[in-house]
């Protein structure tokens, strides 16, 4: 069977992943010009490439149309609902890596913990007349470390798909939820992280979907082995 694996075609994993992929024996030669969006691997005549966004190759992964794709365990994870069931992380490539995180203004002083900001949650109707309010374009995320591992069930989300870092300033949420790599951009807007705010610890994967037809299939396993061999 023919293997499809996608690779980001744009973006902060896009360099990082080809040059992977050419360390682990695979050297990807583009199909028809520079600007197409599909590619094979020079001597693997059963692969083939597909270049996609990062986030469009975790949309596939979960669709089960790609059988490998490399991009960020947060995307996956945000993406699909029981990720572990749909996909297997096959292998941590040490780029992309990023912490998705919980971070409230520095005044708020005495909230250090997942357990103070739960206390806050708790006054934020008696104190201000509505819930907390937490700005991120990670839903999912949220509301399974909030509601599911510290049991806060007062808060609201409020989707914001960018500058999420200015929410608070701006007055469009108390708290964000976003993801973090140097912290400069969560100082730059007077923010920190909670102690044990990490909601997650990201980094660019080798996702495999968990699709039937791989039982067996030889250039599946030869396939991680190559990447694995590269790290
Ligand atoms: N400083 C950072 N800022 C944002 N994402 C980062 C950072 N460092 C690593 N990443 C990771 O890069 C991935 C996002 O990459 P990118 O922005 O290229 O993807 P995308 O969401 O498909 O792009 P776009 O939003 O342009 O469609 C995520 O997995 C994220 O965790
Ligand atoms: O901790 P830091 O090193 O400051 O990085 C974190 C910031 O970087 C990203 O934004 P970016 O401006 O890269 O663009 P994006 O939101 O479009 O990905 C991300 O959304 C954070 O805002």
């Amino acid at each position: 069977m023919t293997i499809t694996i996608a690779l980001p075609s744009k973006g902060r994993m896009k360099d990082d992943a080809s040059t992977l992929f050419e360390r682990a024996g695979m050297r990807i030669i583009a199909v028809g010009n520079d600007r197409s969006y599909r590619g094979r691997v020079e001597d693997w005549d059963d692969v083939e490439i597909a270049f996609l966004s990062a986030s469009e190759i975790s949309r596939e992964l979960g669709n089960g149309t790609i059988d490998f794709g490399v991009t960020g365990e947060d995307l996956v994870r945000e993406g699909l609902a029981e990720a572990d069931k749909r996909v297997e992380f096959c292998a941590r490539l040490g780029f992309g890596r990023a912490d998705v995180v919980v971070a409230v203004p520095e005044i708020w002083l005495d909230v250090d913990t997942m357990a103070d900001l739960g206390d806050v949650a708790a006054d934020f109707r008696a104190r201000h007349g509505r819930r907390l309010t937490i700005a991120t374009k990670y839903w999912r995320l949220t509301q399974q470390f909030f509601s599911s591992q510290h049991g806060i069930q007062l808060y609201r989300i409020v989707e914001s798909l960018g500058a999420t870092e200015g929410a608070p300033a701006s007055g469009s949420a108390d708290i964000i939820v976003d993801i973090t790599s140097t912290g400069s951009t969560l100082g730059a807007n007077h923010l920190r992280v909670l102690n044990d705010g990490v909601i997650l610890r990201s980094e660019a994967c080798l996702v495999r979907a968990r699709n039937e037809s791989h039982a067996g299939e030889p250039s599946v396993a030869r396939i991680i082995e190559a990447v694995r061999s590269a790290l």
